[in-house]
C-alpha cells in the first residue's frame, strides 16, 4: 500500500527535519506536537529545507504536499498510512505514545519511530499489534542526509520491513537494514565512541573543541562524506591494501590510544569546559545560521559526489531519475509555447569571482533543460540503459544578462527540428520575473551507445519527439536562432 498520508508525533528537531523531507515528496502531513511554540520552530526549519531543496536538484520537484497541525494526537494519526514518532528519547513517553496511537490509527499504518538507540523490541512491549512497529532512525538534518537505519524488533512483520525498504528510497532515502537488534544501532555505536575519546580529549587539556573539530573537518571528516572507514583504510594499506594495514597498525589497539573503556564523569565541571568552549568557537552564529551553513556545504558535497557518480551523489542520483520520471508522466507538454523544462534557484556554487553565475554554468542550465526534454520524450534512463541515447554535437550560448546566486531561474525549450537521427533545440534561460539571461541553440545527434555512431531513434521515441516538433513548428522561430558568434555588431 502506497504512503501519501503521513503522521508526525513530535514536531521537533527531527519531526520537523521529517516533515520537510516528506512535504518535499508530495505527502500530505498531519503533525501533533503540544509545545506552545511547536508551529514556529517547524516552520524555520520548513524554510531551511525549501531553501536547500531549490539547491538541490534541477530535476521537476514533486507538488509540495500539506501540512497540518492538529488539535490531538488521536486527530493526527487517525488516517495516516505511516506514522513517525519522534518524541523525546525516553521509553516511558514512547511507550504512551504507542498506546495513544494505537487506540486512533488505522490498523494497517506502519509506525516508525525516531529513536536513536532504543531497541524496537523495548518499543514493542506492550502494543496490542506490535508488528508494524520499526525504528527508522535519521540523521539530522533529516532532509538532506539520505541514510536511514531500519531495525526491526522481535515482534516487527517482515512485510513491515520491506514497505519501509520500498517507501525510503522514494522520497530520496538510502535505507540500511540492520539485521540483528543492538542499543544505538550502527551509527550512534560509532558516533558514541568519536563522541566519548572528544569528550576526555578537552576534559584532559589536551586541545579545544576549536582544535579538535578542525581535525575533523580539514582531515578525516572530508573524507568519511566519500569513504567509510574500511575502504579509506583499505587505501591506506597502499597496494597491499587491509592485510597490510591491519599488520601496521593493529598492534596500535593494545597500545594506550584510546579512553574508550572509561566514561569521563559526566559533571557540571565537564559541562562548563565544553559549553563555554563552544560558545568561543561558534557563538558568533546563531543556531540557525550554522543550520544554513551546514545545509548548503551538505547539499555541495551531494553534488559533487554525484557529478563523480560516488556514494550519497548516487542517492541524489537516482531520486532525480525518480522525480524526472514522475514528471514525464505527469502531464502533456502544451504545444502551444516552448515546453518549461526546468526550475531553480542558481546554486551558490555556480557563481564565481564576478559574483554571478560563471559562464560554464550557463551552459549546465542548458544541458539540464536539454536532459529534461530528452525525458520527456521518452529518453529516460530505462531507455539509455537499453542502449540509445543523444549526444550533442553543436552549441551556441549568447549570455544577455547576468544573474546572482539563490535567484529562481528556469528554462524553456522549442524543437526547431526533431525527425531522423538529428534534434535541433532552442532554449531560452530566464530569471522568473521573466528577464531573458540566455539562449542556447543545441544540435544532438541519436546515437547507439555500443557503436558510439549516429543511429535512428527507437520508434516510440520518434513518435513523442514528432508530436512536439510538428506542435513546434506552429510557434514562432525564436529571435536569434541560427546566430552566429559576432553577428549584429
Ligand atoms: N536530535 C538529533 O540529532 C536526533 C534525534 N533523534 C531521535 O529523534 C527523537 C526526537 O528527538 P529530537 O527531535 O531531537 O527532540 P526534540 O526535543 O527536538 O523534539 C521532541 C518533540 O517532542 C514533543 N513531545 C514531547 N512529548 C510529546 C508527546 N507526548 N506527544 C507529541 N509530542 C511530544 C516535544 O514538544 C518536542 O517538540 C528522539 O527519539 C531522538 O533520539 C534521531 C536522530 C538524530
Ligand atoms: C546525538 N544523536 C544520538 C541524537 C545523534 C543521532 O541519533 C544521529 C545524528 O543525527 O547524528
Amino acid at each position: 500500500m502506497s504512503i501519501v498520508r503521513a503522521a508526525i508525533v513530535g514536531g521537533g528537531v527531527i519531526g520537523a527535519g521529517w516533515a520537510a523531507r516528506l512535504i518535499e515528496n508530495a505527502i500530505a502531513v498531519t503533525v501533533f506536537d503540544p509545545a506552545p511554540d511547536a508551529q514556529a520552530k517547524m516552520q524555520a526549519v520548513l524554510d531551511n529545507a525549501a531553501q536547500a531543496y531549490a539547491k538541490l536538484t534541477m530535476a521537476p520537484r514533486r507538488d509540495t504536499g500539506t501540512l497540518r497541525f492538529a488539535a490531538d494526537l488521536a486527530e493526527a494519526v487517525a488516517d495516516a498510512d505511516l506514522i513517525v514518532e519522534s518524541v523525546p528519547e525516553r521509553l516511558d513517553i514512547k511507550r504512551s505514545v504507542y498506546a495513544d496511537i494505537e487506540a486512533a490509527a488505522r490498523p494497517d499504518a506502519l509506525i516508525a519511530s525516531s529513536t536513536s538507540g532504543i531497541m524496537p523490541t523495548d518499543l514493542q512491549a506492550g502494543m496490542t499489534h506490535p508488528g508494524r512497529l520499526l525504528v527508522a532512525h535519521p540523521f539530522n538534518p533529516v532532509y538532506l542526509l539520505p541514510v536511514v537505519e531500519i531495525v526491526g524488533g522481535k515482534a516487527t512483520d517482515p512485510g513491515a520491513i520491506q514497505r519501509a525498504m520500498d517507501f525510503y528510497p522514494t522520497i530520496g532515502m538510502k535505507p540500511v537494514h540492520i539485521t540483528r537488534e543492538i542499543e544505538a544501532f550502527v551509527a550512534d555505536r560509532l558516533l558514541e565512541s568519536l563522541w566519548r575519546e572528544s569528550l576526555w580529549l578537552i576534559k584532559d587539556g589536551i586541545c579545544t573543541t576549536q582544535e579538535l573539530d578542525d581535525i575533523i573537518r580539514y582531515g578525516f571528516g572530508l573524507r568519511f562524506a566519500q569513504m567509510g572507514i574500511f575502504e579509506t583504510y583499505r587505501v591506506a594499506g597502499g597496494e597491499a591494501g587491509m592485510r597490510h594495514f591491519m599488520a601496521q597498525f593493529g598492534p596500535c589497539l593494545s597500545w594506550p590510544w584510546s579512553h574508550l573503556t572509561d566514561v569521563p564523569d559526566f559533571n557540571d565541571e565537564l559541562v562548563d569546559l565544553i559549553a563555554d568552549q563552544s560558545d568561543a568557537q561558534s557563538g558568533h552564529h546563531t543556531i540557525r545560521e550554522l543550520e544554513r551553513i551546514r545545509d548548503e556545504n551538505l547539499v555541495a558535497i551531494q553534488q559533487a559526489l554525484k557529478a563523480n557518480d560516488w556514494g550519497a551523489g548516487q542517492v541524489l542520483a537516482e531520486y532525480e531519475r525518480r522525480l524526472f520520471d514522475g514528471a514525464g508522466h505527469q502531464s502533456e507538454p502544451d504545444l502551444t509555447a516552448p515546453i518549461r523544462t526546468t526550475e531553480r534557484r542558481v546554486p551558490p556554487d555556480w557563481t564565481d569571482y564576478n559574483n554571478h553565475m560563471n559562464e560554464a554554468r550557463y551552459l549546465q542550465a542548458f544541458a539540464d533543460a536539454t536532459d529534461a526534454f530528452l525525458r520527456m520524450i521518452g529518453c529516460d534512463a530505462d531507455y539509455i540503459a537499453s542502449g540509445g541515447s543523444y549526444f550533442t554535437v553543436e552549441t551556441h550560448i549568447r549570455h544577455l544578462a547576468e544573474v546572482a546566486a539563490n535567484e529562481p531561474i528556469l528554462t524553456e525549450t522549442q524543437v526547431i527540428a526533431g525527425a531522423g537521427k538529428k534534434l535541433h533545440l532552442f532554449h531560452w534561460l530566464k530569471h522568473a520575473d521573466g528577464r531573458l539571461l540566455a539562449t542556447g541553440e543545441h544540435m544532438l545527434v541519436h546515437v547507439s551507445l555500443q557503436t558510439r555512431a549516429a543511429t535512428e531513434p527507437a520508434a516510440r521515441i520518434a513518435k513523442a519527439l514528432d508530436e512536439i516538433a510538428q506542435g513546434h513548428a506552429r510557434l514562432p522561430a525564436p529571435d536569434g536562432l541560427g546566430r552566429a558568434v559576432g553577428q549584429g555588431r
